[in-house]
């Protein structure tokens, strides 16, 4: 039974660690190789590739597109390192009876929002550029880099669902920041549990001083941040994103910190990972990139790992993942 199963371990370059325990545990199960495939890689031949294998451990790339699965062979489990199906066509998975799973809420909660808010704080304090001025030995040059303050700023958080709501906890109980919510399917007291007022998107966009965007990537909200609604947002605002890059447009941002609409962006992710050398926002001192590393503590990651390698031990087992219902594709569970 054990020879049978072989487990992939997807481009795991952007797991950030897979700590040992974790991997003794899948060697016990079956045969485990790491893949590394280029984000943009055809169904077809992803499928090729990942032939013999019946489950995945995969990150935020590739796409599992509705080829990869008419050309893969069988395939109990795609178990994502991670929150997200959109790299899933969850249809087409279901078609092909697997079972697909994300991390729960709970386990990228602290970290992801952890890093919204650093980040936002990095950008407005200026942090990364006046360090790395000390370490040019410009410390006498400190006058260049006066920031801007968070505290008891109007604060509007796009997407208030786990990340989001403890953005809005964080802004509201720690930085005493007056906290507005957009989230369509969240009811106002829902919002308001976490210390936030739910508005419209238009009234978000036109009251707040800074925007920190939570909102999983769907088909209706990619380039939710265009021009258009660059130009509703306060002249000098700032915006943080730990979502997903395809969330803006990333021309329009470039647009807005070069005629200073936008104070400046902080994100984690862009549309294209991994992320250019050239990309035109490192030419930018107040856009702060980070490489999709929000996910990145010791004690995420450990949660991340135990949820993939204890998904696999349940399909192997023939039963579901314990879990909430929420992180396992609602396609295969209905
Ligand atoms: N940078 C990183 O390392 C990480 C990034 N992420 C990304 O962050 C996203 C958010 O994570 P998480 O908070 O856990 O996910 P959740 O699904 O809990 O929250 C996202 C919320 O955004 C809402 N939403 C969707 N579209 C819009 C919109 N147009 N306007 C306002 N709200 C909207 C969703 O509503 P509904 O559910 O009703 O559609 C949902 O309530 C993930 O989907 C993932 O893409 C997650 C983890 C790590
Ligand atoms: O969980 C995700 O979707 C990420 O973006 C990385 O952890």
């Amino acid at each position: 039974m054990a020879q049978e199963n072989k487990i992939a371990i997807v481009n795991s370059s952007s797991f950030g660690r897979i700590f040992n325990h974790h991997l003794k545990r899948l060697e016990k199960m079956g045969s485990v190789s790491r893949f590394e495939f280029d984000s943009a890689i055809p169904g077809q031949e992803l499928a090729e590739a990942l032939k013999g294998y019946n489950m995945i451990i995969a990150s935020v790339t590739p796409f599992f597109t509705s080829d990869f699965f008419e050309h893969k062979d069988e395939l109990k489990l795609i178990t994502r390192h991670g929150i997200g199906f959109n790299n899933i066509d969850l249809e087409a998975a279901k078609k092909h009876g697997t079972l697909v799973s994300i991390v729960p809420p709970l386990v990228e909660r602290d970290a992801v929002a952890e890093n919204n808010v650093t980040n936002l704080l990095a950008l407005m304090r200026r942090t990364l550029e006046s360090a790395a001025e000390v370490k040019k030995g410009g410390w006498e040059n400190r006058a260049e880099f006066v920031g801007s303050g968070l505290c008891g700023k109007t604060v509007g958080v796009i997407g208030v669902g786990n990340t989001g709501s403890r953005v809005v906890e964080i802004l509201h109980y720690g930085f005493r920041c007056d906290v507005l919510g957009v989230d369509p399917n969240k009811t106002a007291l829902e919002i308001n549990t976490f210390g936030g007022k739910k508005v419209e998107l238009d009234e978000l966009l036109e009251r707040s001083e800074v925007i920190c965007l939570c909102a999983s990537l769907n088909e209706a909200n990619y380039h939710l941040i265009s021009k258009e609604r660059i130009d509703k947002m306060k002249q000098g605002a700032y915006l943080s994103n730990s979502a997903r890059g395809a969330l803006v447009d990333e021309a329009a941002i470039i647009e807005a910190i070069e005629n200073g609409k936008l104070a400046g962006y902080a994100t984690d992710v862009l549309e294209v990972e991994p992320g250019s050398s050239d990309h035109l926002f490192l030419n930018y001192p107040n856009i702060v990139v980070t490489p999709h590393t929000s996910a990145y503590t010791m004690e995420c990651l450990e949660g991340m790992g135990e949820v993939c390698v204890s998904d696999c031990e349940a399909v192997i087992e023939g039963r579901l993942p314990n879990r909430p219902v929420q992180s396992v594709s609602p396609y295969v569970t209905e």
